[in-house]
Parts: C-alpha cells; sequence; structure tokens
C-alpha cells in the first residue's frame, strides 16, 4: 500500500472496518480493522480486485450480475453470506454499507457476524434521504432516546423500527409491536399494562402487558396518533417514571423498555386541536424521523424493486430490471408508498413465472403520474385516493377477504381495517 500512502494513513482514521474502491472495483486502500475481517496482510491489498478482497477467491470483478459491491451500491448495502476464505478460520456473512462519488470511487464500510441485521429486514435504499435515514437511525439506536417515526402509510415506519432495534443495544431483547388503530379504547389499557385478575369481568388471571413482554427489549408503538386523551396520559406517565401499573392492580412495575412511536398522522395540528396531549407529544418528538414517501425518493424505486423481486422465489433469475420495466416503475408515483411497489412486484413475479419481468406483468393500482393534478405543487393524499366507494367495491370485487382487498388498495390490512372503523354502515 505505500503507492497510496495519503489514503493509507486516511482510512487508518476511520474506526470500523474500511475500505475504498476505484471506478473498476480495485482497492485503492483498507484499514487493518477491514484487512482483519477479511483475514488479508495489509501489504497485500494494493490493486487487489474486489471480489478477491471480499471472497479471498482469486480473479477480477464477476461484473454487475454476481458482483457484491455493485449490489451493495444498488441497494444501498448488502449482505453476503457464507464466505468461504481459507485464512478466516470458517464461513463469514458480511454486510457491506457502500457509497459512491461522482468519480466513481467507491467507500465500503464492513460489518460481521452475528451483528449483521439479516437480509429479510435490511433496510433497503441508495437516496440521500435513505442515507440520512439509515445514518440517523444508526446514530439513535445504542441510546436511549424515544423515536418518533413520521410519515405517509406504507413508506417503511415499521421496518425502520426494527432496523433500529436492531442497532441498539437491545438486540438480543425482544422487539414487541402495538397498533394503536386496531385497539379499541377498552382494550388498549390492558394490552400495553396488563391487568390482574377479577379487573374486569372476563379478567380470570393475571396477564402481563405489552410493557413487562417489551423487558430488556423495544416496544414499537404504531399510529401512536389513534391512542385515546386519557390513555394518553398512562403513556406518557410510563415514559416519564418507567414504571406500569397493571389494570386492577395496585403496585407500580418498573419496566426497561426503549419506546418507539410512529404514526402518518401530523400530530402537531393535532396538538392544536386539542386531539393529542401537548406534554406527550413534545415527549415523544425528543428525536423525530421523518421518512418521505416513495415518489421523493425516486431512486429508490428500482434498488426496493430489485430487492422485492431477490427475495421473491424467482430470486436473481428475474433480475436485472429490463429498461421498458425501469421506465414504467419510475414514471408512477406510488401512493401506497413501498407497500404498494412490493405488491406490484411481488404480482409481477409471479406473472412472469421466475422468468425477466415484461410491462404486461406490472398492474399499477392508482393513476399514473401523467394522470395525477400535479399543477399545484401537491399530489393528492392517500386518505382521498381510498375513498369509501373505492374501498367498498374493491372489498366486494375480492368477496370481503380483507388481506386481498388490502393488497389491491396497496395499503396493510391494519390501515384498511382503519378505514372500514370509519365507514359507519360496514
Ligand atoms: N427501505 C425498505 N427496505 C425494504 N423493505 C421496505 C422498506 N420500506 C418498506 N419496506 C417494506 O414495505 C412494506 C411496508 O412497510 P411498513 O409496514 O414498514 O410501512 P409503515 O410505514 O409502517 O406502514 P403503515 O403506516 O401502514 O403501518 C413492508 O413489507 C416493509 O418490509
Amino acid at each position: 500500500m505505500s503507492s497510496t500512502p495519503d489514503l493509507d494513513s486516511l482510512v487508518a482514521l476511520v474506526p470500523r472496518p474500511f475500505a475504498l474502491f476505484d471506478a473498476e472495483h480495485r482497492l485503492l486502500a483498507a484499514n487493518q480493522l477491514a484487512a482483519d475481517l477479511l483475514g488479508h496482510a495489509l501489504e497485500d491489498l494494493a490493486g487487489m480486485p474486489c471480489k478477491h478482497f471480499f471472497t479471498g477467491l482469486a480473479g477480477a470483478c464477476d461484473g454487475p450480475e454476481s458482483c457484491s459491491l455493485h449490489r451493495a451500491l444498488i441497494h444501498g448495502s448488502r449482505l453476503i453470506e457464507n464466505i468461504q476464505n481459507d485464512r478466516l478460520g470458517g464461513p463469514l456473512s458480511l454486510h457491506l454499507r457502500v457509497i459512491q462519488n461522482q468519480a466513481g470511487y467507491l467507500g465500503v464500510l464492513l460489518e460481521a457476524g452475528n451483528s449483521m441485521p439479516a437480509a429479510e429486514s435490511q433496510l433497503v435504499g441508495r437516496s440521500e434521504a435513505m442515507q440520512n435515514l439509515m445514518t440517523m437511525i444508526e446514530r439513535v439506536a445504542p441510546t436511549q432516546a424515544t423515536v418518533l417515526l413520521l410519515g405517509e402509510s406504507g413508506v417503511g415506519k415499521e421496518r425502520a423500527a426494527d432496523h433500529l432495534h436492531r442497532h441498539s443495544r437491545r438486540v438480543s431483547g425482544p422487539l414487541v409491536v402495538v397498533d394503536c388503530s386496531t385497539l379499541g379504547e377498552n382494550l388498549i389499557e390492558a394490552e400495553l399494562f396488563g391487568y390482574e385478575k377479577g379487573a374486569f369481568t372476563g379478567a380470570d388471571r393475571r396477564k402481563i402487558g405489552l410493557f413487562e413482554a417489551a423487558e430488556g427489549g423495544t416496544l414499537f408503538i404504531d399510529e401512536v396518533g389513534e391512542m385515546p386523551l386519557a390513555m394518553q396520559s398512562k403513556l406518557l406517565r410510563a415514559l416519564e417514571t418507567s414504571r406500569i401499573r397493571r389494570l386492577g392492580g395496585t403496585d407500580y412495575i418498573a419496566v426497561d423498555a426503549r419506546v418507539i412511536a410512529a404514526t402518518h398522522r401530523d400530530l402537531a395540528a393535532m396538538v392544536q386541536q386539542g386531539q393529542f396531549r401537548e406534554d406527550l407529544f413534545y415527549r415523544l418528538s425528543a428525536f423525530p424521523i421523518q421518512i418521505p414517501p416513495l415518489r421523493e425518493r425516486p431512486d429508490d424505486i428500482l434498488a426496493l424493486a430489485e430487492h422485492f423481486l431477490q427475495h421473491s422465489e424467482a430470486g436473481d433469475a428475474a433480475l436485472p430490471l429490463g429498461p421498458e420495466v425501469c421506465e414504467m416503475l419510475l414514471g408512477y408515483q406510488f401512493p401506497g408508498n413501498v407497500r404498494e411497489l412490493k405488491n406490484i412486484i411481488s404480482r409481477a413475479a409471479i406473472l412472469a413465472d421466475n422468468g425477466p419481468l415484461r410491462p404486461e406483468h406490472i398492474a399499477f393500482q392508482a393513476v399514473r403520474r401523467g394522470d395525477i393534478d400535479i399543477s399545484a405543487g401537491r399530489i393528492p393524499r392517500s386518505r382521498n385516493r381510498l375513498s369509501t366507494e373505492r374501498i367498498l367495491a374493491v372489498l366486494q370485487a375480492c368477496d370481503g377477504h380483507r388481506s386481498e382487498a388490502a393488497r389491491q388498495l396497496g395499503i396493510s390490512e391494519r390501515t384498511l381495517y382503519r378505514h372500514l372503523q370509519k365507514i359507519p354502515e360496514y
């Protein structure tokens, strides 16, 4: 590495395993942590091709189809499993986080072993917004801060909560999810705090609540904006004191659960309208993270589409996406956000029968970008598009099957349930 002494000394400053590659995927510099991780001697590294560096196998980069660096670049990150490198003394899994500058140079952070997020829970995205989001999540993850995830339905709030939990020190503890929009006013307290035997009719035994179930881990409170006011003050007390009281109980019980909350609603506006407690709003907003809708981060569309395709039965066989399909996907607004894209790709993968996707396999669930009135610079909110008539028509067409109807509407079953609750005749 003596030919690039400046780079060597610079990468040595990075406190995690790190490597720099040129646009041809030849190694320019790596720090000792990266060399140790992959069982290389630092002095052997200069000019080493990416394939040799990551897998220990001789030979130049395999090209876009199977190069790990290339795939990591498309997805923002990549998990390479079971690397069999003689020097490693056993198989290794590696998680790569890759960024590229305009000149094509690549910076790669490496993470090894069990601390890696599992492939299926990977947070995919290479847009600047997504990179910032990942950085923010990974910074706040090791702290105890309460985090509020904000964003439209289907943008990936639950996914982000999962990512946060996996990067926190609580990763070996449970991640418990509660969705306030699916629990009635009476149920929610019993669910969160549990109850003692005899607390109410039917309480024939003691039951611990989700706060206690999340002991040592994370409690993800989804759709916190739907929480009834009376319950909001109890939640605030639990957050402030780290103690809860079961329904019908007299003792306070200490709980150690980190809370992440999420909502698609404008909580500040709800505070103004007296629908959300101001003190809880400030408590939850200690660390707000906004997840932009997919239409505002088009750079993520193809990365996500490829990710979903890769995790479909077709796997890598259906990749790469053809230019016409890419153009179609990039020209669509995705009112149902990432969830809608996932549904579109799952359906297309089935129709393509493990072959490459063709335009006729792609069926959008709403109007295309050209059909949307964006003259005022505004895109209709998904809530407007989900009219009662449309929901009922789709439900009827699906013979009342909610999961299928939700799929066709590009929303989660929970979101559908929420809408149905608001339809009086339903
Ligand atoms: N960045 C991402 N990478 C990979 N998958 C994602 C990403 N964002 C979302 N998804 C997937 O898209 C789907 C919808 O995401 P998720 O359920 O997290 O959205 P949400 O914002 O919590 O929705 P809702 O408000 O309706 O509960 C999930 O299957 C999730 O795994």
